[in-house]
Formats: structure tokens, C-alpha cells, sequence
């Protein structure tokens, strides 16, 4: 289109997928924005996209003109498989916009903020401690810990229970997401989304919408019981939350996009939501607090001091913890956890950075870009707490600071994953010291690349405090 933003020249078919490496394409991003700017165009297969990288460009699409950029793409593999219902993949109108509100306020009545989701949350952590607590004097890859921990975190908020770290359920739940993620990822699902003859036949991508179907029967399963067991009116989790609120849209009108399907649905864009992003950040910060002992030692310094005396953390003490405070937010800048953000489509024709954006055109928001700007960070790229410190010691959060995204479509968990990862990171340094084992060579930062990045499996040394 007339004066779209400029980009390497696509090939049929293919598009400009042969100009990233399909492992991370993350450095070949960076090298495309230095040549063609700040915005610049790819075509993925024959769908054009726009690439939003830096801080004004991000702000200008994502907050000033939010509507415009509020969509999500569809008609693609992944929407297939969610059936277009839930909340992180549906486009932007009045179902995502109903969803998204009651999500919210539900979020906030189950504690966000108040003492009941701390206390669910302090609840898991002490599962946390018991696996650390064995492992003292050795080492432990501490990925499906956290991964679990996480899990658990919403599922105590969607379903009201917790789950053993072995339980059948939990396993089952983890392999279905694993696989699919990775299926609707990788290069079936850019075949299926390129190629729409092809969607029929048996190819491998098939198995991502039987899990698919494996899922929400799972998910049935939860809200039968639910639907047994409650009583209206007292809301004992999300779910019981929803089927309140559908028996009020039931019995005032018929319009309303609310219903069971969706809650399905919902369920488990909550549950995968919020599961990854935390664990894989949690895995981030605590290898760089292992390789990085001066910065782990002030902060359990800080730690000791301010909670001299009380039996456990609470998120309020976040505010007598400058330099804590700024090792979490630093953590969460240098693991970028969602580092190409969930991607967006424009609502109307519209215009970013003087370009010209057609309605409908993929946009592509890269986090990473803004979480490691120059001139946006005193050491965008070495991980160091001063970032968010000022000349006063005092904790700053710069505008840059969107690992969350920004705009209407911002991460709605940001207020339970903060509260997550300051409780987590707080309650296990203040018990144990973490070491890089002396066998494990030097650490490796680079991240594996997916919907999240992650750090490549490491073994975490344990030690008791003192020792
Ligand atoms: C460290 C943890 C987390 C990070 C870094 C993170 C990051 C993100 C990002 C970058 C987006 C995309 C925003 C956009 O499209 O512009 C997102 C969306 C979303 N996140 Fe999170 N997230 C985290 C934890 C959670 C948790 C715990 C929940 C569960 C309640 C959650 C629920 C969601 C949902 C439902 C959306 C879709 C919002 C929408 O489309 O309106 N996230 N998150």
C-alpha cells in the first residue's frame, strides 16, 4: 500500500520468512530496524506486518491512538484452535471488551491487593520451600518448580484448588499446552496459516486441535463440578464468579456474549496466561541473582532488615524495599518474558510514525526493542539494578518499562504477576542462599526463544542462610 513503512522485498509464498532464523528470529529483528528504522514491514507467508520497535513508536500505536491498535489478527491456526472465544486472542469488540472488564474486577475481588490473594499465594510458596528446603548442600533444576508454583498460583484463584506437584491432572494439563504451544508455533502452523488448502488434510498440525478438544474437556469437567457444588450468590473462585454473572445475563437479556462455552474457554487462556510468564521469569531472576552474589547479598541485607521480627512478607513491604524492589523490575527487564508481546491488528485504516497502516495489517509490538532501548536505560544491556534507582537510592520505574505491553490491550494479570514474583523472590532469598554450582561451567544468559523466552536449563545451588 501507498506510503506503508519500508522493509526488506518479500518473495511469493514465502514472504520474508527466509530473512529470520526460525529458531529466534530476535537478533535478526534488531538488524532489519537499524536498516529500514523504528517501523518497518515484513511479510509473513503473503500476510503483510508491521514491526513496532522502540519506546515513541510503541507508545504512539499502543496508547495514543489504543483503538485503532486494539485488534487481534484472525483467521489464523491459533484461532482455529481457540475456537475464537476467551479473551487474549479475540478480537477487539464488545465480547473481548465484557470478558476483559469482568476479568478484571473479578481478579480484584479475590484479593488483588487484599490480604486473601497474599495469603494464597504465601499458601503455595510454602509448597515451594519444601522441595529448596531437601536440596540444600546440592543442586536442582528448578524449572517444573516454578512452573508448578505458578500454575497453582491461578489455579487457586480459577478453580478454588491447589495440585500436588505430581498429580496426574496437572502433568496432563502441563504436556497439552506444552505441545500446542510449540505446534502453533513452529512450522505447521505457518504452513496451515500460508496455505488454507492444505488445512484439511492429516498433517501433524491436526494434533494440536485434538488437545485442543482434550483441554476443554478438562476444563468441562471443572465447571460440572462447580455447578454441583456451589451456592449462587457466594462466589468461591472465578469460575463460580461466571456462572454467577451468567445467571443475571440469562434472566435480564439475551445479547450478551457471556456463556458456558466461552467460560471453557476462558479458563484456560487464564490458566496458560499466567503460567509460563511468571515461571520463566522466576527462572530468569534467580539465575542472574545465583551469578550475580553482590547484588543477591544486598538484597537479602535489605530483606533482613525490613522484616526483622515478622513471620512473612506481604506485598506493602514492597515499599521499604527500594533495592529489591529494583531487582525484580530489573529481572523482569533483562528476561524480556514476551518478547514480540501477543501479536495485534489494526481496527481501521490508520497511520503510525507518519506511515499509512491498512485496517486489518499484523501488527507485531517487539517488547525487547523497548526493554533494552538506548538512551531509554542507564545499562540497557547488562543486568543492573540501577536501573530503576535514582541518584537518591529511591526505586524509579522508567516509561520504557513494558514488559507488560501497553494500551487497552495490556497484560491483565500485571497486578497478580507483580505480586507473584515480589512474594516468590522475597520469601526464598530470605531463607536460602542460591550458588552457581562450581561443576556448571560459565552460565549461558542466551534465551530460548518461544511465545516466552526462557533461560536454557540450569541446575540451582541451594544453601541454607549463613552457611
Ligand atoms: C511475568 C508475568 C507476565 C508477563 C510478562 C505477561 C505479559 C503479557 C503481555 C506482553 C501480554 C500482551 C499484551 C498485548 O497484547 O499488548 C499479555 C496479555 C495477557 N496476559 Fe499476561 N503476562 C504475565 C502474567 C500474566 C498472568 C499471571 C495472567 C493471569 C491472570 C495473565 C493474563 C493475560 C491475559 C488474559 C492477556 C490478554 C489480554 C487481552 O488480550 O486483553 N498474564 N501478558
Amino acid at each position: 500500500p501507498p506510503n506503508f513503512p519500508p522493509g526488506p522485498q518479500p518473495i511469493p509464498i514465502f514472504g520474508n520468512l527466509l530473512h529470520l532464523s526460525l529458531g529466534n528470529p530476535m537478533k535478526d529483528l534488531e538488524k532489519l530496524a537499524k536498516r529500514y528504522g523504528n517501523v518497518f514491514s515484513l511479510y509473513i507467508g503473503g500476510r503483510p506486518a508491521v514491526i513496532l520497535n522502540g519506546l515513541e513508536s510503541m507508545k504512539e500505536a499502543l496508547v495514543t491512538r489504543a483503538a485503532d491498535f486494539a485488534g487481534r489478527p484472525q483467521d489464523l491456526m491459533i484461532n482455529h484452535v481457540t475456537e475464537g472465544k476467551g479473551v487474549i486472542l479475540v478480537d477487539y469488540g464488545s465480547s473481548w471488551k465484557e470478558h476483559r472488564r469482568f476479568a478484571l474486577m473479578t481478579l480484584k475481588n479475590f484479593g488483588l491487593g487484599k490480604q486473601s490473594m497474599e495469603e494464597r499465594i504465601l499458601g503455595e510458596i510454602s509448597h515451594l520451600i519444601a522441595p529448596l528446603a531437601k536440596n540444600v548442600g546440592k543442586s536442582m533444576n528448578p524449572q517444573v518448580l516454578f512452573h508448578n508454583a505458578a500454575s497453582n498460583i491461578i489455579c487457586l484463584v480459577l478453580f478454588g484448588s491447589r495440585y500436588d506437584y505430581n498429580d496426574e491432572f496437572l502433568k496432563t494439563f502441563v504436556r497439552l499446552y506444552t505441545e500446542n504451544a510449540k505446534i502453533t508455533n513452529g512450522p505447521w502452523a505457518m504452513l496451515y496459516d500460508t496455505l488454507p488448502m492444505l488445512r484439511h488434510l492429516p498433517l501433524p498440525f491436526q494434533k494440536a486441535f485434538q488437545n485442543a478438544i482434550c483441554c476443554r474437556q478438562m476444563s468441562l469437567g471443572l465447571v460440572t463440578q462447580h455447578k454441583e457444588t456451589r451456592i449462587p450468590g457466594a462466589p468461591r473462585d472465578f469460575i463460580d464468579s461466571y456462572l454467577d454473572e451468567l445467571d443475571k445475563v440469562c434472566s435480564f437479556y439475551d445479547g450478551s456474549s457471556f456463556s458456558e462455552a466461552q467460560l471453557i474457554m476462558y479458563v484456560l487462556d487464564l490458566h496458560f496466561a499466567g503460567t509460563d510468564t511468571t515461571s520463566n521469569t522466576l527462572l530468569t531472576a534467580f539465575l542472574y541473582l545465583m551469578t550475580h552474589p553482590e547484588i543477591q547479598e544486598r538484597c537479602q541485607q535489605e530483606i533482613d532488615t525490613v522484616l526483622e521480627g515478622k513471620e512473612h512478607a506481604s506485598f506493602e513491604d514492597r515499599h521499604r524495599m527500594p533495592y529489591t524492589q529494583a531487582v525484580t523490575h530489573e529481572s523482569q527487564r533483562i528476561a524480556s518474558t514476551v518478547p514480540l508481546s501477543v501479536f495485534h491488528s489494526t481496527t481501521r485504516d490508520t497511520e503510525v510514525m507518519g506511515y499509512s497502516i491498512p485496517k486489518g495489517t499484523l501488527i507485531i509490538p517487539n517488547l525487547t526493542s523497548v526493554l533494552s532501548e538506548e538512551g531509554q536505560w542507564k545499562f540497557p544491556h547488562e543486568f543492573n539494578p540501577l536501573n530503576f534507582l535514582n541518584e537518591q537510592g529511591e526505586f524509579e520505574k522508567p516509561e520504557a518499562f513494558m514488559p507488560f505491553s501497553a494500551g487497552p490491550r495490556m497484560c491483565l494479570g500485571e497486578g497478580l504477576a507483580r505480586m507473584e514474583l515480589f512474594l516468590i523472590m522475597v520469601t526464598l532469598l530470605r531463607r536460602f542462599k542460591f550458588v552457581w554450582p562450581e561443576d556448571a561451567g560459565e552460565p549461558d544468559y542466551t534465551p530460548v526463544f518461544g511465545v516466552t523466552l526462557s533461560p536454557k536449563p540450569y541446575r540451582l545451588g541451594v544453601r541454607l542462610r549463613g552457611n
